[in-house]
């Protein structure tokens, strides 16, 4: 797939911050890129670049292979995460005034298909709930009929079913052909929407490739849960372990020894989970944090 965005060794400092200290990676079209790491790590600061809101201190952004395209600010879209929506317009007339902005424009039919904007089309903005304020977020977002759009943190305070609904959503997008940068504070959204995953912190790319690849390359092992007090202390030396706030982790290179192991050891095995490493696990493995702190 050919690459729609090239960043390369992009840097921005503000008076006493090094922001972002050289990043470099590649989006291919057609795919949902996935922008991740700790508050502060830089991700605003970078797609504030990519989107030419921030410029940048040095390096180069490419898109379609040419530095400063001018295509990419009628071919881009970007839903910011507090558009100021008008709250005493109807979403059919703050869609309306949003399409002025542009010469030409998804009809409000297709809009409110792709969106699922319907039942609430007539309805005051400020009458939404948070769910339906993302689509129509979405939907201010996609107006242009753009190629590549950027979603900062949408599922952020929505309840399971609505983030649920909104994955949907932007798939259904994916499908179309476009591409998608997101950034999420949700592990299991970049596990379940992203095609590619650069993780930052502190400025810098720490790793960088599809979730699943990660997860192989940092993980070889799987854990096996048990409750406090379901192993006495001193057995606990002849396994890898870590000590959790409801029990101990067990890491295991082979779940079959391990739990026989555990069988001759006469633990009690009740409340076992077996689990493989998460997007959640490889986040606090290599930033040291969880990502929601
Ligand atoms: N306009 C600014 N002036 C000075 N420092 C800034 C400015 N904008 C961002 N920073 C600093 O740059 C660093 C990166 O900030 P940035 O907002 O890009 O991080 P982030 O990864 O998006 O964080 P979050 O997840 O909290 O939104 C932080 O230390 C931040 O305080």
């Amino acid at each position: 797939m050919p690459a729609i965005l090239e960043v390369r060794d992009l840097r921005k400092s503000y008076k006493n911050v090094e922001a972002v200290k050289g990043i470099s990676f590649t989006i291919e079209q057609g795919t949902c890129f996935g922008l991740l790491g700790p508050n502060g790590a830089g991700k605003t600061t970078t797609i504030e670049m990519i989107e030419g809101i921030t410029p940048p201190t040095s390096g180069e952004i490419r898109y379609r292979g040419v530095a400063n395209n001018p295509e990419f600010k009628t071919q881009s879209g970007i839903q910011f995460q507090a558009t100021a929506l008008m709250d005493f317009l109807t979403v059919r007339e703050v869609i309306a005034l949003f399409s002025g902005f542009y010469q030409e424009t998804l009809s409000l039919e297709k809009l409110t298909q792709l969106c699922a904007l319907s039942e609430f089309l007539e309805r005051p903005a400020a009458k939404l709930s948070g769910g339906q304020r993302q689509r129509v977020l979405l939907a201010l977002a996609l107006l242009n009929d753009p190629q590549i759009v950027f979603l900062d943190e949408p599922t952020t305070g929505l309840d399971p079913q609505s983030r649920r609904n909104f994955w949907q959503l932007i798939e259904s997008i994916k499908a179309q052909g476009k591409t998608i940068v997101l950034t999420t504070h949700y592990m299991d959204e970049a596990e379940y929407l992203c095609d590619q995953l650069l993780i930052v912190d502190s400025g810098k790319i720490i790793t960088q490739g599809t979730p699943k690849g990660l997860l192989r390359e940092h993980f070889g092992f799987t854990y096996i849960d048990l409750p406090e007090g379901a192993m006495a202390a001193d057995l606990l030396a002849n396994f890898e372990h870590s000590v959790t706030a409801t029990g101990v982790e067990i890491i295991s290179h082979n779940v079959d020894q391990t739990l026989q192991t555990l069988i001759e050891l006469q633990v009690d095995l009740t409340s076992l989970q077996i689990r493989n490493p998460t997007l959640d696990d490889l986040f606090l493995k290599i930033t040291g944090q969880n990502l929601r702190d």
